[in-house]
């Protein structure tokens, strides 16, 4: 396969929204990824993939102005990475609350909309939370304490959140973990409703490809300070994979879901330990 082949978005006219040339991320000696050049379209949906500190969440980081390149550029919509800005919307990892929160779901999904004010919301606020606790199916749990919310219920109003300035580029940070199938379809579904919708890029960082493996026009894959970035069929292939890790990776098909065999100090993509 050409390299070229690799990284050809599947679109054919590509409205760059994040751009990365020459990125490079490093903690001391260790090198989590360098020489990343890639270019993200506007509606495109990107799965981020690797092993347990291949560097994923350290890569949206990087998208949110959170943490700095050690060399290379990055331009969001042309422009350099601003800590806050109302361009990205970000699902953050599941975290349980704790018990004695008392926030509720329309004060999280407020948060997202005016998290620099304190009160009960305005005027121009109240409607567009009740909007956006709708377009999740929240409505009916909007005045439960978080506390008392299943995962599945809180992670819709994650993404709710993650909505509320209308941003351009979702992040997502493993927003399916530790929910059950039918949860992990709903979220998947809002996510890519919205992507359709609203044109909105989102870059969905994963352990587990195959609950969005249909949603998903490219993959990036990183693994031990290299990466891999193209259409999935292209980057889920055992030569790829071997190619990138650099010893035996089996990339299997078993009915229709895609299973990783052999990946040192990975997970497999199916969820369970790699042999
Ligand atoms: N600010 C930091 N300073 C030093 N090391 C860091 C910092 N942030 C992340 N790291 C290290 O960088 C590596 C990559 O972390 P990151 O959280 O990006 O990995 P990941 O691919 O998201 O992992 P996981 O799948 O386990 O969530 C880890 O070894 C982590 O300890």
């Amino acid at each position: 396969m050409t390299a070229d082949a690799l990284i050809a978005p599947r679109r054919s006219t590509i409205d760059t929204v994040i751009s990365l040339s020459g990125a490079e991320l490093a903690f001391g000696d260790r090198i989590l990824w360098r020489g990343l050049d890639l270019e993200l379209g506007r509606g495109e949906f990107v799965a981020v993939l690797g092993p347990n500190g291949s560097g994923k969440t350290s890569f949206l980081r990087v998208l949110l102005g959170q943490q700095r390149l050690n060399a290379g550029t990055l331009l969001i919509e042309g422009r350099p990475p601003r800590r806050g800005s109302a361009l990205l919307g970000y699902i953050p990892q599941h975290r349980a609350m704790a018990p004695q929160t008392p926030l509720r779901g329309r004060d999280l999904i407020r948060l997202g909309l005016d998290g620099h004010r304190w009160g009960p919301g305005t005027r121009r606020t109240r409607p567009r939370v009740a909007e956006l606790l709708a377009a999740v199916g929240a409505t009916d749990y909007a005045d439960v304490p978080l506390a008392l919310l299943s995962g599945g219920e809180l992670q819709r109003l994650r993404v709710a959140q993650a909505l509320a300035t209308d941003p351009a580029i979702l992040l997502c940070d493993e927003p399916l973990l530790s929910l059950d199938l039918h949860h992990q379809k709903v979220v998947t579904e809002l996510i890519d409703a919205r992507r359709r919708s609203h044109d909105t890029t989102v870059v969905f960082v994963t352990h587990e490809i195959n609950p969005i493996l249909e949603k998903v026009d490219r993959v990036l894959y990183l693994a031990g300070g290299r990466f891999r970035f193209g259409a999935p069929e292209a980057v889920m292939t055992s030569e790829t994979l071997s190619d990138l890790y650099g010893s035996p990776i089996d990339v299997v098909q078993i009915n229709g879901r895609l299973v990783v065999v052999g990946a040192p100090g990975s997970v497999g993509h199916d969820g369970e330990p790699a042999p």
